[in-house]
């Protein structure tokens, strides 16, 4: 398989002077003003692409900042970047419930669920429920709900190579990752290589974590990578799910 050039998006997001890295959580919080139109940020032909990438090669990436909007990327930074400060950021862990291991040798990220209660994630939480509908119209996969975390990597954090869901679970069957770091440089490390489903050795793509770029992938059949990064990298994760009741977090 040819494996796809992703182009970097370097604009910028949101303004150095407020990304300083020493803030105090608090001083440098901006106000929420969600002005961008998000009306049309889900249409018809969009999600059409959405269940092609997925059927046909099980995973895609897309620059979805004129979407989202920047404002909106920019909110959702701001979340990560605060709670990134505090306690509310949880080491992940492997499995669930009970058989929750915390192995840093496999992964060694911070994260923190969402629930959809601020001006921002109530925003995103429409936008991946109709993403949500739209792939089911469309491949019949039977999603009931979704759940998401932030997560932070700070430097030499990585997340070896691993599925989302194990065959046959019918529990996370769509997975989609939501960067939100801006100028993300390549030096940076922290991409995400995504691996072939059919020979798990070969990589078939290489995502920068950059603000507005999302990876998507069926959660049972590719194999992914976070390699380790070089400054602190926030991200959102999101999976679609088949099951109604949620497991023990
Ligand atoms: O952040 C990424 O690029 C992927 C994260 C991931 O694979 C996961 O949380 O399961
Ligand atoms: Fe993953």
């Amino acid at each position: 398989m040819e494996t796809p050039v992703v182009t970097p998006i370097h604009d910028p997001l949101i303004t150095p002077a407020s990304m300083a890295q020493d803030a105090v959580a608090g001083s440098d919080i901006r106000p929420v003003d969600l002005a961008h139109d998000r009306t049309e940020a889900v249409t018809g032909a969009w999600l059409d692409k959405l269940a092609e990438g997925l059927s046909e090669q099980g995973w895609m990436t897309l620059d979805v900042r004129d979407r989202l909007g920047l404002d909106l990327l920019a909110a959702l930074q701001q979340e990560v970047a605060i709670l990134d400060r505090t306690a509310a950021m949880k080491k992940a862990g492997i499995g669930r419930g009970n058989d929750l291991v915390r192995d840093r040798s496999v992964r060694r990220d911070k994260i923190a669920w969402l629930q959809g209660v601020t001006v921002p994630q109530a925003a995103l939480f429409e936008f991946f429920d109709t993403i949500r509908q739209g792939l089911n119209q469309r491949l019949f996969l039977g999603l009931k709900r979704f759940e998401t975390h932030y997560a932070t990597y700070h430097p030499g954090d990585f997340y070896k190579k691993h599925l989302d869901s194990f065959q046959g679970r019918a529990s996370r069957v769509v997975s989609l990752v939501l960067y939100l770091n801006e100028d993300w440089q390549a030096a940076d490390g922290g991409m995400l290589q995504v691996f072939n489903r059919d020979s798990e050795h070969e990589v078939c793509g290489t995502v920068l974590p950059e603000a507005g770029r999302m990876a998507l992938f069926m959660s049972e059949e590719i194999p992914h990578e976070v390699l380790p990064a070089n400054r602190t990298r926030y991200s959102l994760a999101c999976w679609f799910r088949q099951d109604e009741v949620p497991l023990p977090l």
